[in-house]
């Protein structure tokens, strides 16, 4: 697999135009040349193919918007929300539309060391961003003037990445066989049974309501593990999903294929939803429908997600006017579970910031519990690893706008270790075997391409 898109000739001309325009030294200036293009290879080949470090890729569910980047102009690692938001402030001043990608982790405790190189807050201003909407694709490329340069020595700072950039086309063979040298579960079942009955006697006490546990499988490889194969063989995969691929250095990347969006916000409107409540997909028609009515009849599944939906309502309500509940207890159907959807729309009471909408929801009910402010530390006492950016937001954002999605039916790569996450609503209902299989079929898209089913 590879793409031989080149960058450089494409801004050539124009790059050429802006180095003979002037000589003055601008600081904190942003040097942004945007390009209209058509394009014959998929935006993921192309960022796949460049071997550069850092990189990212963002599919929306519905398929109409990609957001891919390739390299850093500014790169913002933060331990706050506000601190993202000053750091990009003055490039928003000079245009609110430019989007960043990122997002944070699942809590404001420290995180396990495999996770250090997300730290808290994390987002990426790209060298090149290629952007597909129903309006076309355009190609972007920034450089950021940090060190007060003149105007041409700017342009030659951007022509001389890109031609590096260039340069790091490869292919990589499409064929996934990894070599699997070590698989770890954590917890194991025995543990997983003993915390969740230790969940359903804290249920049972009445100090919560819900609470979704989590577990991970690390499996190592005997090599690295090569994140653009893990996400090329999942991106494959025909699922009703959103794709994302953060990688933050040489074979470290969080990715994944997650149906859970956490909000999306464009132009003051607010979109969001509760995805709760699972079954497994039948092997056959009949089978599946079988499924689909037993779990829109479940008490358990529908109190689980009626959870969530209440949980995100109250939400609504007190960020937004015209709070509408667009669709209620629908099925959403992937190739290995269907889950409960309610959908909700509003406008934004004011112009809140995306990072600010983000922590109204977080965590959620469908990836944390009830009631939200005890979660974070019950989790902590209740789960045997740090979940790091597993279940938290990630997407993009500018100014205004913003998709998030909730990072679950995701890994984390980093060097030999592949960790692997999924979790599950816990109610006073729950049943340990049950959660552990559910478990094991939300991360069966992970089974599926390392052929291990
Ligand atoms: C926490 C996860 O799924 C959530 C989303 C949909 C359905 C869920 C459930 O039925 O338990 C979970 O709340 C996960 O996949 O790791």
């Amino acid at each position: 697999m590879k793409s031989d898109f080149l960058f450089y000739p494409l801004f050539r001309e124009e790059i050429d135009r802006l180095s003979r325009n002037s000589g003055r030294k601008e600081a904190g200036y942003l040097l942004r040349i945007e390009n209209r293009t058509e394009l014959s290879d998929p935006i993921l080949d192309i960022i796949l193919s460049c071997q550069i470090p850092e990189k990212f890729y963002y599919s929306a569910r519905d398929d109409l918007f990609e957001l891919g980047g390739l390299g850093s102009a500014l790169n913002i690692e933060a331990a706050g929300e506000d601190e993202i938001l000053n750091g990009f402030s003055w490039l928003w001043d000079a245009d609110e539309t430019i989007p960043v990608f990122g997002g944070f982790s699942f809590d404001e405790e420290p995180s396990s060391p495999e996770w250090e190189p997300f730290g808290r807050f994390r987002f990426t201003l790209p060298l090149v961003e290629i952007r597909r909407s129903p309006e076309g694709v355009r190609i972007s490329v920034n450089c950021v003037n940090k060190k007060e340069m003149s105007r041409a020595q700017v342009c030659r700072e951007l022509a001389d990445a890109l031609q590096s950039l260039d340069a790091l086309t490869r292919n990589f063979p499409k064929e996934f066989q990894p070599a699997v040298a070590d698989r770890q579960l954590i917890p194991d079942k025995p543990q997983w049974n003993r915390m969740i009955k230790k969940a359903l006697r804290t249920i049972r006490e009445g100090e919560l309501k819900k609470i979704v546990l989590a577990r991970k499988k690390v499996i190592t490889h005997r090599d690295l593990w090569n994140p653009a194969q893990i996400i090329a063989s999942l991106s494959r995969i025909q699922e009703n999903s959103f794709t994302f691929f953060y990688q933050v250095d040489d074979g470290i990347a969080f990715l994944g294929r997650s149906p859970e969006r956490l909000f999306r916000m464009q132009n003051g409107q607010i979109l969001t939803e509760a995805i709760a409540g699972t079954r497994p997909r039948g092997k056959t028609p009949f089978d599946d429908q079988r499924l689909e009515a037993e779990l829109l009849s479940s008490p358990k599944e529908l109190e689980e997600h009626r959870f969530v939906a209440g949980f995100i309502e109250a939400g609504m309500n007190r960020l937004c006017a015209d709070v509408r509940m667009e669709s209620r207890e629908e099925i959403l159907k992937l190739q290995n579970v269907q889950h409960i959807v309610t959908r909700f729309s509003g406008r934004a009471h004011s112009s809140f910031s995306p990072l600010s909408v983000a922590a109204a929801f977080h965590p959620t009910p469908a990836v944390g519990g009830l009631p939200q402010e005890e979660i974070r530390s019950c989790l902590r006492r209740h789960e045997p690893f740090r979940r790091g950016w597993y279940a938290a937001p990630i997407g993009w954002m500018n100014r205004r706008n913003a998709e998030f999605a909730v990072g679950i039916r995701s890994a984390l790569v980093n060097g030999k270790a592949l960790h692997i996450f999924a979790g599950a609503g816990i109610v006073s209902q729950s049943n340990a075997h049950a959660e552990w299989s559910e478990t094991e079929k939300k991360m069966d898209n992970f089974a599926a391409i390392m052929k291990e089913r």
